[in-house]
């Protein structure tokens, strides 16, 4: 059993699996934290507040289970750095988050059908020093989707908890004539940025 090198502060199955494809090892503790945009907030600053707000709500929250720790576990290894993550699309200046509902889906799907979108993830990284924050952009290029391709894209399950309402990894892949920038950002967790993150707490992917 290898030790965890880190906390994943996401409740994201997709996270997980990119984050094993890299082959590191961590525990997971989500953050339910309020995902509101602030008033006239751009959608980067969104993006990157929110990675860094679940990052840091972890981070806080087992500061403080360990408070009454002592010392040596704290400083041995029980104060793991945390990494959090936010995605989200804008399309026309509007935000591209998770459909609560179908009509909302069939909403954005209908709008970026033929059109270029982008695809914002911000990842953060909570350590002892502070937290650290880097932000990867693409820009997908969707064909042309029909009502009634949305309406079974939907019934499939599969654009409920996804921002933007697809899955790059899944059948929405059928969608995407062009990708410029990150598989992995568009996926929910850049790894390139996050490898970078993770070197700067000494923890090594190679
Ligand atoms: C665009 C796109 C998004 N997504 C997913 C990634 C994220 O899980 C989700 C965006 O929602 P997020 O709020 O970023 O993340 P989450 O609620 O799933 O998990 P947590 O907040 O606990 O970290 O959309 C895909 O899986 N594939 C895609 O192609």
């Amino acid at each position: 059993m290898h030790s965890p090198q880190f906390i994943l502060a996401s409740a994201s199955p997709r996270r997980r699996e990119l984050l094993a494809q890299i082959g590191m090892h961590f525990v997971v503790q989500t953050a339910d934290v309020d995902e509101t945009p602030l008033l006239g907030e751009s959608p980067e600053a969104l993006v990157e507040r929110l990675a860094i707000l679940k990052a840091e709500t972890v981070w806080n929250a087992v500061g403080a289970s360990l408070a009454g720790d002592t010392v040596e576990n704290r400083l041995h290894g029980k104060l793991l750095p945390v990494l959090g993550s936010d995605t989200l699309g804008i399309l026309n200046g509007e935000l591209l988050v998770k459909p609560r509902d179908f009509p909302h889906a069939q909403q954005m799907l209908r709008q970026m059908s033929g059109q270029a979108h982008e695809i914002l993830t911000a990842v953060a990284l909570t350590t002892a020093t502070g937290t650290q924050v880097r932000l990867s952009r693409s820009v997908v290029k969707f064909r042309t989707i029909t009502d009634s391709e949305i309406l079974a894209y939907w019934v499939s399950g599969e654009p409920h908890d996804k921002a933007g309402a697809y899955a790059i990894q899944g059948l929405g892949a059928v969608f995407i004539e062009k990708l410029e920038g990150s598989y992995s950002g568009v996926m929910g967790l850049p790894l390139f940025e996050t490898a970078q993150l993770l070197a700067t707490a000494g923890i090594n992917t190679l």
